[in-house]
């Protein structure tokens, strides 16, 4: 069966399961045991459901590393970009204990302090440890996370354990030593660089090794997976159920990141990462024996906000100097906050099963999917002008109910600058952006968008601002269906054929 942690129960109409992502139509968090369930309701990378209340932060204070991949170069920064290993200023633990501690005052919503880099946490022992022993102490509302090429993983179980930590990340690219040294040109290992499938071999064994462990331990594994066209996308869907079958929680299946500018190997061979549709079709794949993550962001090393967004240059480490922090006050604060939001999503969830139920002998659609995106500044209501949008969520509608699918980033067009580097309008970019959606519905949108996106074939829909997301999306699938514009081809399918 599915599992139950990441999608949302399906919206009203659902009759069943889709047949490949979205596995039950009760509500999913509700089969989880209530100690899983405390450890990723308010986690906003292992609840897709949490992710529109909860926010997350990163600290760099990583900046080593013991293995190479052929995706990452952390010697490339930019202020703007948002990409994993990119961060705009290295921290000590002491000013990293800070920060946390500022944000989680400042962003009461902020439930999950995650070391990932900018290099491997577990290669610089002292730093990472240092900081979480201290928030430990300090801090205990924190969640703690990590996120490691697994290599020195077996080795710092203990220690892990010691600090509280219920959340392991580990980036697994393949099982196969053949494809590992596609991937890896080497590792540093007992003070020796290892080349090549020897390398890969060894990085393997540990990374199963220190999965094994941690499940043993009850600490939750997120496995993340570069997908990297013609070198393991074919192979991931083993990897998938190799993990699950070790212990797994969690499958995160990101797609690379290679450009010629960032001056990694694969950028520079012009390796190139995958479509929206090859991605999301390998994720669908998985989900079968899986438990899938779609909602993550690929953030940087240094990120604060919710996913999503990125508020980092509010707590630079000048600005937090400056700040008083009175952290057991904001702790109470924190908690009041915290109970009122659970309250809310627990209500949304009750009240979505109740619908879903008076709905249950409603004749199911016999309709075909249709994507949609979405404008949202987070609370699961579509509450976000199109031209503000950073980002839209594209959520899948389907006589089975409404799945959430993936997210698309944009660029501001909105009083930002019009143009990009190739000619084409940032907001021509945008519309673009959104290929293969049928609809977008937002709080409000301007004349202009609106227009170009009835020529690109995409329904402007402003007409649902504040209310819930998935019912939404039902509601104006249930009216596309009504109008029978679901018995014809999708318009970019037609278009695609013509
Ligand atoms: C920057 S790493 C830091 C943690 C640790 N060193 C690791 O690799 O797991 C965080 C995540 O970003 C991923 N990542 C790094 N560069 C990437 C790229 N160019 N494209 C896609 N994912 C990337 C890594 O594979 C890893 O899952
Ligand atoms: S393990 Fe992580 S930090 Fe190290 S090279 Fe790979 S992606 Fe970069
Ligand atoms: S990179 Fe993905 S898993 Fe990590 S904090 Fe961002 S959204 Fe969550």
């Amino acid at each position: 069966m599915e599992l139950p942690v990441i999608n949302e129960t399906p919206a009203a109409s659902a009759g069943g399961c889709s047949s490949h992502s979205c596995g039950t139509s009760d509500d999913q968090l509700g089969h989880l045991s209530d100690e899983i369930r405390s450890k990723v309701e308010n986690h906003p990378c292992y609840s897709e459901d949490a992710h529109h209340y909860f926010a997350r932060m990163h600290v760099a204070v990583a900046p080593a590393c013991n293995i190479q991949c052929h995706y990452c170069n952390r010697k490339y920064d930019c202020s703007n970009e948002s990409r994993p290993g990119v961060v705009s200023e290295l921290l000590t633990p002491d000013q990293a204990v800070k920060k946390t501690m500022a944000v989680a005052a400042n962003i009461p919503q902020m439930t999950v302090l995650g070391i990932a880099g900018p290099g491997d946490p577990l290669a610089n022992p002292e730093r990472t440890f240092e900081t979480f022993r201290r928030l430990s102490a300090e801090a205990p509302d924190i969640k703690l996370c990590v996120s490691t090429n697994g290599l020195a993983l077996p080795e710092s179980v203990e220690e892990l354990s010691k600090h509280n930590i219920d959340h392991v990340t580990i980036t697994i690219n393949c099982v196969d030593p053949e494809i590992g040294a596609q991937i890896y040109p080497w590792i540093f290992w007992e003070n020796k660089r290892i080349k090549g499938v020897k390398g890969a071999k060894i990085l393997i064994e540990q990374q199963q090794k220190g999965l094994e462990m941690l499940a043993a331990k009850g600490i939750l594994v997120k496995v993340n997976s570069v997908m990297i066209p013609g070198v393991n996308d074919k192979h991931l869907a083993e990897v998938s159920k190799i993990v699950k079958a070790k212990g797994a929680f969690l499958h995160n299946v990101m797609p690379l990141i290679a450009e010629a500018e960032h001056g990694t190997f694969y950028g520079v061979m012009g390796q190139r990462g995958p479509t929206q549709d090859e991605l999301m079709d390998l994720q669908d794949s998985c989900s079968g024996d899986m438990n899938m993550m779609r909602h993550c962001r690929q953030c940087r090393a240094d990120a604060v906000g919710l996913l999503g967004e990125d508020r980092g240059d509010e707590f630079t480490m000048d600005k937090i100097e400056a700040m008083e922090i009175d952290y057991q006050s904001a702790m109470e604060k924190r908690k009041v906050i915290h109970e009122a939001i659970a309250e809310e999503m627990h209500s949304k969830r009750a009240a979505k099963v109740e619908k879903a139920a008076s709905h249950a002998d409603e004749p199911k659609l016999n309709t075909r999917p249709v994507l949609m995106a979405i404008a949202t500044s987070g609370q699961g209501v579509i509450n976000m002008h199109f031209g503000h949008a950073k980002e839209f969520l594209i959520y899948e509608a389907s006589p089975n109910g409404v799945r959430f699918m993936s997210h698309r980033k944009t660029d501001l067009y909105c009083g930002g600058d019009d143009t990009c580097g190739d000619g084409e309008s940032v907001l021509q970019q945008t519309i673009r952006s959104l290929a293969g959606c049928e609809a977008v519905l937002c709080s409000k949108i301007g004349y202009e968008p609106w227009d170009l996106l009835e020529k690109a074939g995409i329904v402007p829909n402003g007409e649902h601002a504040m209310e819930p997301i998935e019912e939404a999306v039902m509601a104006v699938y249930k009216e596309m269906a009504a109008a029978g514009k679901l018995d014809e081809a999708a318009p970019q399918e037609e278009r695609a054929t013509a």
